[in-house]
Parts: C-alpha cells; sequence; structure tokens
C-alpha cells in the first residue's frame, strides 16, 4: 500500500485525475476498450469534475459504479446520478456507462453483464469512516458471501446503518483491478484507516481487502 498526501482537496483533485487520465490512455493503448470502476458518496465528485475535461478516447472507456443504493437513477442518494452529472459531461459524455441496477434478468444477468467489463482497468474506491469501501459493510448481510474468493461479481447488500439495500462489486472483483486507488479526505478517514490497517480484517474493516495494491490519496 502506498499513501500519497496532499496539501490540500483541490491539489488532490488534479493530480488524482491527471494519474487516472494517463492510466486509462494506457489501458486503451492495449486494448479496445477500457473498464473504470468510480465510487459515489461525498469524496470523488472533485476529482470527476477535473477528469471529465481530460482528452481521452472516452467512447472507449466503460464506466461502472463501485456499488449502487437501490433508490430511483435520479435520487439524490443514487451513485448513479452523481456520475452522471459529475463524470458523464463533456468530454466524458462520450463514455458508456454499465450500471449496477439488476433489470427484468435479476441478479444473475448483472452478473454476466458486469463480468463482460472484468478484471476491471483502472478502480477508484471512496471509504467510510466506518472501514466500509463500496457497498461492503461491517456486518453487513451479504458481506461474508462478498469477501469469498468465488463470490459473483456483483451481490445485494443490506445493512443496518445504511436506510436502503445495496448493489456493489465484490472483494475479488475488487482485488483483482490492474490498478486500484483509494480516495479519503479528512482526520475521521485518515483514522480510520490507520484502523483498518491495525485490524486487517476484511469482516471487521471491509477496505482491509484491498488494501494491499493500492494507492491511497488523502488530503485533509
Ligand atoms: O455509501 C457509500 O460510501 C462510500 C464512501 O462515501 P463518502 O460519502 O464517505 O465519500 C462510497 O465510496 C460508496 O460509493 C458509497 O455508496
Amino acid at each position: 500500500m502506498k499513501l500519497i498526501t496532499y496539501a490540500d482537496r483541490d491539489m488532490m483533485a488534479i493530480d488524482l485525475a491527471n494519474v487516472l487520465a494517463g492510466e486509462l490512455k494506457a489501458a486503451l493503448f492495449h486494448a479496445d476498450w477500457a473498464s473504470f470502476a468510480v465510487p459515489g458518496g461525498s469524496t470523488p465528485g472533485p476529482v470527476f469534475d477535473d477528469l471529465c475535461a481530460a482528452t481521452l478516447d472516452w467512447d472507449r472507456v466503460r464506466v461502472i459504479p463501485t456499488d449502487e443504493r437501490l433508490v430511483p437513477p435520479d435520487h439524490d442518494r443514487s451513485n448513479e446520478r452523481l456520475i452522471r452529472e459529475r463524470l458523464l459531461v463533456g468530454a466524458a459524455a462520450e463514455a458508456q456507462f454499465v450500471g449496477l441496477r439488476p433489470g427484468a434478468d435479476g441478479m444473475e444477468g448483472l452478473c454476466s453483464r458486469v463480468s463482460r467489463y472484468l478484471p476491471l482497468s483502472v478502480l477508484v474506491l471512496g471509504m467510510g469512516d466506518d472501514m466500509h469501501t463500496a457497498s461492503l459493510f461491517p456486518g453487513a448481510q451479504g458481506l461474508e458471501a462478498a469477501l469469498e474468493p468465488d463470490a459473483p461479481p456483483v451481490i445485494r447488500i443490506e445493512t443496518p446503518g445504511a436506510p436502503e439495500p445495496r448493489i456493489s462489486l465484490t472483494a475479488p472483483v475488487l482485488r483483482g483491478a490492474m490498478s486500484t486507488h483509494l480516495v479519503i479526505t479528512g482526520q475521521e478517514k485518515r483514522a480510520a484507516l490507520e484502523r483498518a490497517v491495525e485490524l486487517n480484517d476484511p469482516r471487521l474493516a471491509p477496505v482491509s481487502a484491498i488494501l494491499k495494491n493500492a494507492t491511497i490519496h488523502w488530503a485533509e
């Protein structure tokens, strides 16, 4: 695990957006398309604001949420909404969005759609103060199954701490990404990260499942 500390959140957004654009370009150099998984929540918006202007073949990028809250797509809490409004605009409007809402073909159909884009070329994750990442929450119903090495690519998660059920990429998909970035801000998340490193147990600190190969970006 590599930790990069930035002078402030703006610097972090600019630098991380540059790194992600470079990694997407490199992935597109070697393949017809690149898969790019991104978090929702309150942290990644400024990174998306910078990244959406990057010059690259966005029409060959497949953007996948790391997790989705099962609310309508235009709901305030929808990760899809954040991604559509802050990332899939400007140059990046050409990218193809691969959503995590199960359709008429249920979870099986969703798993098979997501499988087409694995391994993920570039993965960005967020983390909550409770050490959850994507929607892998400590104590959640579905967490044990999501941590299994042979877990399906996506799983339904329910946790008392969250107001609605969720769909999340699972640990093997997150661990299998070609490049992984964890983006966090503030002292509480920094302390949570330290706790997760200490615990080193994904059942108690789900984020610890991905720390080994991740670059962590932190700003106050
Ligand atoms: O619920 C979620 O939480 C995490 C962290 O969100 P943040 O608001 O603390 O940045 C996020 O990465 C995930 O995508 C989201 O659904």
